[in-house]
C-alpha cells in the first residue's frame, strides 16, 4: 500500500517532470489567425505551460512570402517558407494555411509521424475530414477543430463530448460572420453589399476568397461539420444544399422589414424521417443539411444576432433547447478556439492518452427536399389590374400550396390580408393612373418541389411581370 506521502512525491515528480517536457510546435500560417495564435503562444507562454503541463515552444510559423508586411510585430526568424521541415519536427501542428492543398499533404504527414493536428480549415474537413480522422486514428494522434465552427463560440467540443449521450435531432444557426454582417448592415444601415463585403474582408472576417463566404459555402462547410458530428454520420459538403446571399436585394430586405422580419443566412441540419419509419424509431432516419437566406420574424433570437456574431442552437431529446452565441470571425476570436485546442492536445500528449477523431459509428442517407417542407415567401411584379390576385392565388390553391398572409404595395399604399383576401379580392385601393403592384406572399409549409411548379406556374401567367424573389421562412 502507498502511504500519502510516498503518492504525493509520485505526483510531484510527475508534475516535475510535465514541467520540463517540451513540445515542439509548427505553426503553418501567419495571417490572420495565425499571427494572434504566435502572439499568445508567446505571450503566455509561462501561464500555458503551467495549463497545458509542457512548455510550448513555437519552433517556426510556414508563410508564402517571409517579407510579407505584417500587422502583428513577431520575431523575423519564426517566419519560413519551409512547411514540410517545420512539420517533420514538430509534436503538434497548427494548421492555419487554409484551402484543400498543401493544408491537406501538411496534416497527413504529421499525424503520420504520430504528431497531433489543430486546425480551423472547415473547407478541408468538410471535403476529406474522413481521410483525416482514420489517419489520426490509426496513429493515435489528436486531431482538433473547435476554431472551425462559428469562432470562439465552443460548440464542437459540446456536440462531441458533452452531448455525445444525447441524442440530437437539429442544429440550426448563423455560422458565418461575414454574411451576417453585411446582412444586418444592409438592414440596418441601408448600406451597400459591395461596400460592407470590403469592410468585412478588411476586418478579417471574409476567407482569402470571399466567394466562399457569400455563396454560402463556408456555412455550407460548418453544416457539414455540425451535421457529422451531431448525429454520429459522415457529412460533407456536396450533401449540403446551399444557396448564398448574392440574390439578397435592398427591396428584399426593405419587404422584410415591413412584414416585421430580418434576413439571415441560416445553416440547418436535421434528422428527419427517410421511408416508412418516423425519425425517433432509430429506423428509416435520414439526415437534411441546408443553407440559405431565410426570413425571421424580428422576435426571433437569431434576428438579435448582430455584426459578425454566430449562434448555433442546438436541439436534442433530453436536454432541450441549447444555445451557443459569441464572436464567429476575426483573428483573436479565433485564436482563442485554436488555443483551447491546443492545451487540452498538449495535456493528452503529456498524458500519453489520445482521445478519437472520428465519431461516425453509423452511415445515414442524406435526405433530398422531397421530404422537407418549409414557409416560402414570394414576391412578385404584377399588373394592377381587376382578377390579378385571384389568378395568382388559384395557381397556388393548384398545387396544394396554401396561403399564410399576402401583402400588397400599389405606389406605396400597402394593404395587408390573410389567406382569405388574398384568394378573394382585387387588388383594390389601386391609384389613379397606378399600373402595377408588388404582391408578397407567405406560404403554409410546403415542399420545394410544390413551391417550384407554383413558381413556375406563376411566372407563366400574362398578369405577372416578373417573380422578384422566393426566400424560406422560419419561426413563424
Ligand atoms: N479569419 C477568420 O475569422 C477565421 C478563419 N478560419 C480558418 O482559419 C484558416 C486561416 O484563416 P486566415 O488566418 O483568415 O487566413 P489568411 O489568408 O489571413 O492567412 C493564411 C496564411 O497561410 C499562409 N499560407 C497560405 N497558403 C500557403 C502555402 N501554400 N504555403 C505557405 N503558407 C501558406 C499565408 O502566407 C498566410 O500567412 C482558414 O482555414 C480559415 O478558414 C476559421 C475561423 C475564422
Ligand atoms: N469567413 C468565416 C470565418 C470564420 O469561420 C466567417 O465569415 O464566418
Ligand atoms: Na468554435
Amino acid at each position: 500500500m502507498t502511504s500519502t506521502s510516498e503518492a504525493q512525491l509520485a505526483a510531484a515528480q510527475r508534475q516535475d517532470a510535465g514541467a520540463e517536457r517540451v513540445l515542439t510546435v509548427a505553426l503553418l500560417g501567419g495571417g490572420t489567425v495565425g499571427s494572434q495564435v504566435a502572439r499568445i503562444l508567446l505571450d503566455d507562454a509561462e501561464a500555458l505551460t503551467a495549463r497545458a503541463g509542457a512548455r510550448l515552444e513555437l519552433a517556426g510559423i510556414a508563410v508564402r512570402n517571409v517579407g510579407a508586411p505584417r500587422d502583428v510585430e513577431l520575431p523575423r526568424e519564426l517566419y519560413t517558407t519551409d512547411a514540410e521541415g517545420l512539420v517533420a519536427r514538430a509534436d503538434l501542428v497548427i494548421e492555419l494555411m487554409g484551402g484543400i492543398e498543401p493544408a491537406r499533404t501538411h496534416i497527413l504527414a504529421a499525424l503520420r509521424h504520430g504528431a497531433s493536428v489543430v486546425t480551423g480549415n472547415k473547407a478541408l474537413l468538410a471535403q476529406d475530414g474522413a481521410t483525416l480522422f482514420d489517419e489520426a486514428d490509426a496513429n493515435d494522434a489528436e486531431l482538433n477543430f473547435e476554431a472551425a465552427v462559428a469562432g470562439a463560440i465552443p460548440i464542437i467540443r459540446p456536440i462531441r463530448e458533452s452531448l455525445s449521450g444525447d441524442r440530437i435531432t437539429r442544429v440550426l444557426g448563423i455560422v458565418n460572420g461575414t454574411t451576417n454582417f453585411i446582412l444586418d448592415s444592409m438592414d440596418t444601415t441601408g448600406a451597400q453589399f459591395a461596400d460592407v463585403l470590403a469592410e468585412a474582408q478588411r476586418l478579417g472576417y471574409a476567407e482569402a476568397d470571399p466567394t466562399a463566404d457569400v455563396e454560402g459555402l463556408d456555412a455550407a462547410a460548418k453544416a457539414a461539420i455540425l451535421a457529422s458530428l451531431a448525429f454520429h454520420t459522415r457529412v460533407s459538403l456536396d450533401d449540403v444544399r446551399c444557396e448564398g446571399i448574392t440574390k439578397v436585394s435592398a427591396a428584399d430586405i426593405a419587404a422584410a422589414q415591413d412584414a416585421g422580419m430580418t434576413i439571415k443566412l441560416l445553416a440547418i441540419a436535421e434528422l428527419v424521417a427517410d421511408g416508412a419509419h418516423g425519425a425517433g424509431t432509430g429506423k428509416g432516419e435520414g439526415v437534411s443539411v441546408r443553407v440559405h437566406p431565410t426570413l425571421l420574424p424580428r422576435t426571433h433570437p437569431l434576428a438579435a444576432v448582430h455584426g459578425a456574431y454566430n449562434a448555433v442552437f442546438v436541439e436534442a431529446e433530453n436536454a432541450g433547447s441549447l444555445m451557443f452565441y459569441g464572436a464567429g470571425a476575426g483573428g483573436a476570436p479565433t485564436a482563442s478556439a485554436i488555443m483551447g485546442d491546443v492545451v487540452t492536445t498538449a495535456r493528452r500528449i503529456v498524458a500519453g492518452s489520445p482521445g478519437r477523431a472520428g465519431t461516425a459509428t453509423r452511415v445515414l442517407p442524406i435526405v433530398g427536399p422531397e421530404s422537407i417542407t418549409t414557409s416560402y415567401s414570394v414576391g412578385l411584379e404584377v399588373a394592377d389590374q381587376p382578377g390579378v390576385l385571384s389568378r395568382v392565388a388559384s395557381v397556388f390553391a393548384q398545387h396544394g400550396v396554401s396561403i399564410e398572409t399576402m401583402r400588397q404595395q400599389i405606389h406605396g399604399t400597402e394593404k395587408a390580408g390573410g389567406a382569405g383576401a388574398a384568394a378573394d379580392k382585387d387588388p383594390a385601393g389601386r391609384g389613379e393612373g397606378a399600373s402595377r403592384a408588388e404582391l408578397r406572399f407567405v406560404t403554409h409549409r410546403a415542399t420545394e418541389a410544390a413551391l417550384a411548379a407554383t413558381v413556375a406556374d406563376i411566372k407563366n401567367l400574362d398578369v405577372v411581370e416578373s417573380v422578384t424573389s422566393v426566400l424560406r421562412v422560419e419561426g413563424v
